[in-house]
């Protein structure tokens, strides 16, 4: 399916001056940024310029279906770029390279990209645009069905083979909104491939993912899932005006630092403990010494509660990570 294109301002309405915008953030007084986060919104007219170019050098639309929302303004991906810290030999994974925006931000801080792109023309435009450098390796692949685990330990031991000590690999990328949680949930239990991973999202996932709420509505197994395995970080706020086409919402930049094996919370099976949660929030409304009947009685429930100071009536988002963890060591057996 197509986009309808938005009407865009006329690229001579842009500054003509090269200046480079700088990575400093307009204050924004949006209620909810204030005095928390930062809010980036500048534009860089070469990236305009230069998206327009690619796509219409292709002669190509973009299309809602992969969410294909460019990014306009290279200060942005730069500040991606930093807020992984990529540098030299540094080994980076980026999901949906679209026009190469950000992949040419991330090579020429002297990463070696691997670059996952579903659709096959921009796959193709990726791989003819960087066709003079080796860093870079394009797969024309759906990341949501693809062995990334498998691609990047060849990668890496490329990498170490080649004398460059990276140890782990990083996750750089612009994703399309629709595919975000998939992508949160094939990444952040890969604390032995990477360790960080730096994305994109929608605001409305973004916050959702770093800063829901014990006892709101928003609290859900994926704030539990996302704190078992990481440590999440959102950085700043991003406009919509910074995309072609124009999304009808804002973005923002989530950092998620990836906690090794070693440094989970201690549970005997991740799978029984996901299990747990999963069932406790599926009976929302219920409190826990109903949902968890299936796990054993309700008097059983009800004891480890009180053993982890917790009242007998809790529901699921009265708990935190570690009351949920120290609940399911009492009450499920190994
Ligand atoms: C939001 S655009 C970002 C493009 C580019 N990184 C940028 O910043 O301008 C998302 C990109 O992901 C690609 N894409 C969509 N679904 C994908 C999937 N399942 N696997 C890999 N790439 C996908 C789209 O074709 C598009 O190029």
């Amino acid at each position: 399916m197509l986009f309808l294109l938005q009407p865009l301002p006329p690229i001579s309405s842009f500054s003509t001056s090269r200046r480079r915008v700088e990575p400093s953030f307009a204050a924004h007084d949006n209620a909810r940024c204030r005095g928390k986060f930062h809010v980036a919104s500048a534009r860089s007219e070469d990236d305009y310029h230069a998206t327009l170019k690619a796509l219409k050098s292709r002669g190509l639309t973009p299309r809602k279906s992969l969410g294909q929302h460019y990014m306009l303004n290279s200060s942005i991906n730069e500040q991606l770029a930093s807020a992984a810290d990529v540098k030299e030999g540094d080994v980076v994974l980026e999901i949906g390279p679209g026009t190469g925006s950000l992949t040419n931000i991330l090579i020429n801080a002297g990463a070696t990209v691997l670059a996952i792109e579903k659709d096959p023309h921009m796959a193709l435009h990726v791989r003819e645009r960087f066709s003079s450098i080796d860093q870079l390796t394009v797969l024309q692949e759906d990341f949501t069905r693809c062995h990334i685990r498998s691609h990047m330990i060849s990668l890496l031991q490329n990498a170490k083979s080649s004398g460059r000590n990276s140890k782990y690999a990083k996750v750089v990328s612009n994703i399309p909104f629709n595919i975000s949680t998939d992508v949160v949930k094939q990444l952040l239990p890969m604390g032995d491939i990477f360790s960080e991973v730096v994305l994109l999202l929608q605001e409305e996932t973004a916050l959702r993912l770093v800063d829901a709420s014990l006892r709101s509505s928003e609290y859900r197994p994926i704030n539990i899932f996302v704190n078992f395995y990481s440590d999440p970080e959102y950085k700043f706020k991003v406009l919509r005006s910074n995309f072609f086409p124009q999304p009808n919402v804002d973005a923002a930049v989530v950092t998620f630092k990836l906690k090794e094996a070693a440094e989970y919370p201690p549970v005997a099976s991740t799978k029984s403990f996901f299990s747990m949660v999963n069932s406790a929030f599926n009976g929302k409304r219920k409190m826990l010494r109903r949902s968890l009947q299936h796990i054993c009685t309700s008097l059983e429930v009800e004891r480890a509660l009180e053993s982890v100071g917790l009242p007998v009536t809790s529901r699921p988002e009265e708990l935190t990570l570690d009351d949920f963890v120290r609940l399911h060591n009492l009450i499920v057996k190994g």
